[in-house]
């Protein structure tokens, strides 16, 4: 028969994301619900080997719903990699009297934590926190509307001033190795083309948007450019732009970290506390190795190695509607 488990850990991992706090949050009172004690690790799999380990109550986590980052800091932890690290990881939990996970980050958070309950035979649970939502299993990460929303505030700004002096502005946005921030927002805010990594971009499909647009008198001419895109760095974009179009004054804006930071909006504050509530309450069922999400409104359990292994889809309508509506 399985441990029975009294005390649970949580700790956030990998880019931080808006939500993560609301997740631990959700984690540390629904943990307390069911009489258990819940510890917080701090720094993610780093924290875990430097034995930074501190419990937590629902005092502990007042105030932080509403705020970005998260207070357990987050860290990208090369030793933990090692089998070395991950033994003293182990180590930390046993002396703290910890029997249970929960693992909040994106999938190499979830490949750390398939290979340590491998390992160790340690329930671990895993919640989908990351900006780029390129996660399998679930609709949509946590942290990712709120990036989105932050792309597409900006992009407004931009709108006003590129108006203004009738530019072309390349917007860089997000998203190591997925396109979920720039088609998004893309379509939220009105770009007339988003590169993004799924596809292979090539320029002269960007030159016919940007033709399209000039022969129906469009003024905007705003592209969202997603990081580790086909094309190229957004420079060498500008610089292609420029030599075919040199009528034509561009600007280039990178969003960088400021797509990381903020208050969690309404979605991503609701999605992450109803995850949280899930990981403890399916630790307690049994269940093991699997990461969360939710699917057409529904919790969805996928084990950590498909999680991994299955890349996220990016929804290619949603390119489809942006260029009818890009006219
Ligand atoms: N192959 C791996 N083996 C063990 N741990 C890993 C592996 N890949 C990632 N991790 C751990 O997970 C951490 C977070 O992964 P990272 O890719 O930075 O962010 P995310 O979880 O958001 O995708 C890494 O810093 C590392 O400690
Ligand atoms: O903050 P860093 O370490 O520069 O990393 C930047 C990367 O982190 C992200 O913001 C989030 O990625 P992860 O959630 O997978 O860590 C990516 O979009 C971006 O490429
Ligand atoms: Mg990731």
């Amino acid at each position: 028969m399985a441990k029975e488990i009294n005390s649970i850990g949580v700790l956030t991992s990998g880019g931080d994301a808006p939500g993560m706090n609301a997740a631990i949050r959700a984690v540390v009172r629904a943990g307390n619900h069911y009489g258990k004690r819940v510890f917080g690790i701090y720094e993610g799999y780093q924290g875990l080997i430097e034995n930074q380990i501190l419990e937590l109550n629902a005092r502990s986590v007042k105030g932080i719903l509403n705020r970005g980052g998260t207070i357990l800091k987050s860290s990208r932890s090369e030793e933990f990699k090692t089998k070395e690290g991950r033994k003293r990881a182990y180590e930390n939990l046993q002396a703290h009297g910890i029997d249970a996970l929960v693992l909040i980050g994106g999938n190499g958070t979830f490949t750390g934590g398939m290979y340590f309950s491998e390992e160790f035979d340690f329930p671990l649970m895993g919640l989908p926190g990351t900006i780029d939502n390129d996660l399998a299993g679930t609709d949509f990460t946590i942290g990712f509307d709120t990036a989105c929303n932050v792309v597409i505030e900006c992009v407004d700004r931009i709108r006003d001033t590129a108006e203004s002096h009738n530019r072309l502005f390349l917007v860089e946005v997000m998203g190591r190795d997925s396109g979920f921030i720039g088609l998004r927002a893309g379509v939220a805010s009105g770009a007339v083309d988003v590169i993004f990594p799924e596809e292979e971009n090539p320029m002269i499909d960007l030159f016919a948007e940007l033709e399209r647009g000039a022969s129906n008198n469009k003024t905007n001419r705003i592209i969202l450019v997603s990081e580790g895109n086909k094309m190229g760095s957004i420079q060498e974009i500008a610089a292609a732009v420029k030599e075919r179009y040199p009528q034509w004054e561009s600007k280039i804006t990178i969003l960088g970290h400021l797509q990381r930071g903020g208050s969690p909006t309404c979605t991503d504050r609701v999605l992450a506390s109803r995850l949280g509530v899930a990981a403890i309450e399916s630790l307690l069922d049994g269940r093991r190795g699997e990461a969360i999400g939710i699917v057409n409104n529904q919790l969805a359990y996928m084990p950590f190695e498909e999680a991994i292994r299955s890349k996220a889809k990016l929804d290619m309508e949603l390119n489809r509607i942006l260029k009818i509506l890009a006219s």
